[in-house]
């Protein structure tokens, strides 16, 4: 991949240029630790630094020309570029760099507080089951047909996210399934992308820190179906699938200029499903669409992933996947990792590690596992550090409503510290326990995360079932001044082996 300056230059209409413009561009970087010859820096002002106080760095390990916002000094043969955003230009450059491979694939799009990572998983085995080649990116893991590539964030900055769909398009991928998170949306990093289909799956409390109030949430949410309807579409046959259980899913129905296919439980829609079953290790419901009734019969299971089952039919449809296909690969989906995933290691009790990290995903978890519960719920779990902070008490007074014994603990404390996280999670829990009248509930606050888990084991009683929330597919903490090693599945089988071992 390779450009010339002056081809880039003419996307920025307001750059001032300092230097030649007659030189090869053979990479375009924003973070200096990953400059390489022949590479254009774009210094963005960041939330923690300013990448224009990396430029020498950047020059050092082989930039060739700079793009900045502020004043600099010159630095001998460099070209230096300066426009009004760096951001923006970054967001025009990076596309063309790479050739817009988002215009060689179909895409879609997946937006929502929760189910977002289940969703594209489903879309995902479904498509590959009508037999394409399909890529995936994602909270977990970018996938590209069967490899794995290890992800910073749920939706990779512009300059990733291009080069990532550039590899797609390069190994033969037809198709990209991708979580368009908010903060993508807010950010532009999917500037570039023409999205065939947008899926929207619900919208709740979560990251109020970023986007200060919810109605600045559910408009950045919005954006994806706005960005659906551009006029100056490249693609035709879009279409929005949308939750219309959930309030904000008329927003997003009037943001979108194109089909809708709507989907619900609750509500009257183009999809929908009845007589469900939820069981610990599966589920059974029927979905009614145009194609008449489809019995399916799952191994992953919860209503929220009726929901998601809903989403990704929806999607299958606009796509045109014949239904029998789309039931084979439903009925053979296995499970995602670290969503309602089952720990067996033996025990009498259940113990399911789950990604619940909002006060909706916490309720929607525990109220799965009410459902089937024989015995007692246990209740690990946490609230991340440099996070909304307003979530706290929420998620403590619902896991005070749900479970008989919470252990509340941490969950990536990030810069702050612990005992404050979890102080803000308390007074929650404490606020669910009076307002139940003769409680036998108990709650902990244990800081250590394995002690906390360790607790739960030791305090389960056969038939009672332990939910340890918050880390799902984890398999790190994040801690003030370091990330240490830590899955809560491995941790939970190790407890487990030694109580056995121990007697
Ligand atoms: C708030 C936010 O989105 N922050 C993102 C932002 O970081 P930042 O503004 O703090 O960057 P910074 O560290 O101050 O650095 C400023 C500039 O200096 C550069 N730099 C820095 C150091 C150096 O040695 N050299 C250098 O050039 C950086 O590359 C950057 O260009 O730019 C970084 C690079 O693109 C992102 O990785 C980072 O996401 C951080 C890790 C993050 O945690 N984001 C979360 C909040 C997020 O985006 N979450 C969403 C939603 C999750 C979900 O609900 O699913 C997501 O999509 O992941
Ligand atoms: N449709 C849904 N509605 C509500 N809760 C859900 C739904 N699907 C999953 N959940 C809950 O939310 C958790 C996270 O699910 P998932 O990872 O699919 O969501 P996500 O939107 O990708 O999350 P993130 O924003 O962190 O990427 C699950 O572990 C489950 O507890
Ligand atoms: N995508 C979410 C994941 C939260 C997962 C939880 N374990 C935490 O660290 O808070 C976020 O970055 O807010
Ligand atoms: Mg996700």
């Amino acid at each position: 991949m390779a450009k010339n300056l002056e081809q880039l230059a003419a996307l920025l209409p307001d750059a001032v240029t300092h230097g030649r413009l007659d030189r090869e561009i053979t990479a375009v970087a924003h973070d200096s630790r990953k400059v390489v010859p022949g590479t254009l820096f774009v210094c963005l002002a960041g939330v923690h630094v300013d990448g224009h106080d990396f430029i020498e760095d950047a020059i050092k390990r082989g930039a060739v020309a700079v793009l900045v916002e502020k004043d600099v000094t010159t630095y001998g043969d460099i070209t230096i570029m300066k426009v009004d955003n760096t951001r923006a230009a970054m967001q025009a450059v990076v596309p063309y760099f790479f050739d817009y491979p988002g215009y060689n694939l179909r895409m879609i799009g997946v937006t929502g507080t929760n189910g977002k990572t289940t969703t594209t998983y489903l879309i995902r085995s479904i498509l590959r089951q009508a037999g394409y080649k399909v890529g995936l990116i994602g909270t977990i893991q970018t996938l590209i047909d069967d490899k794995a590539l290890p992800v910073k964030n749920t939706t990779p900055d512009v300059i990733e996210l291009q080069s990532t769909l550039a590899e797609m398009v390069n190994s033969g991928m037809e198709y990209v399934v991708m979580e368009v998170s908010s903060h993508a949306l807010a950010l532009e990093r999917v500037a570039g992308c023409e999205f065939d289909v947008g899926v929207f799956t619900n919208m709740t409390q979560d990251h109020l820190d970023f986007h200060q109030t919810f109605d600045n949430y559910i408009d950045a949410k919005a954006e994806l179906f706005r960005r659906l309807s551009q006029p100056s579409s490249r693609k035709s046959g879009k279409t929005a699938v949308i939750n219309f259980d959930d309030s904000a899913g008329e927003i997003m129905a009037n943001n979108s200029a194109c089909s809708v296919i709507s989907y619900g439980i609750k509500c009257s829609a183009v999809l929908t499903a009845d007589s469900i079953d939820v069981e610990a290790a599966g589920s059974s419901f029927s979905i009614n669409g145009v194609f008449g009734i489809m019995s399916l019969k799952l191994g992953i299971t919860g209503m929220f992933n009726v929901y998601n089952v809903l989403a990704a039919v929806g999607v299958a449809l606009a796509e045109k996947v014949d239904p029998a296909i789309i039931k084979q690969a439903l009925e053979s989906f296995i499970s995602v990792p670290g969503r309602f995933e089952l720990v067996h290691a033996g025990q009498p009790f259940t113990v399911i590690v789950d990604y619940a990290h909002t006060p909706d995903g916490l309720e929607n978890v525990l109220k799965t596992a009410k459902q089937f519960a024989k015995g007692r719920i246990i209740v690990v779990f946490g609230c991340g550090g440099d996070r909304d902070r307003t979530k706290r008490p929420i998620m403590g007074k619902l896991a005070a409503q749900y479970g008989d014994i919470v252990l509340a603990t941490s969950d990536n404390p990030r810069s702050e510290d612990p005992e404050k996280i979890l102080a803000d999670i308390e007074v929650g829990i404490r606020d669910g326990l009076s307002s139940i009248a003769c409680s036998d509930k108990s709650y902990k606050i244990t800081p250590d995360r394995r002690q906390a888990i360790t607790q739960a084991l030791q305090l389960a009683e056969p038939q009672d079932v332990i939910l340890i929330a918050g880390k799902g597919h984890e398999t790190y903490q994040i801690l003030k001044d370091r990330t240490i090693d830590f899955d809560d599945r491995q941790v939970a089988r190790e407890v487990i082996r030694e109580m056995r071992i121990n007697g």
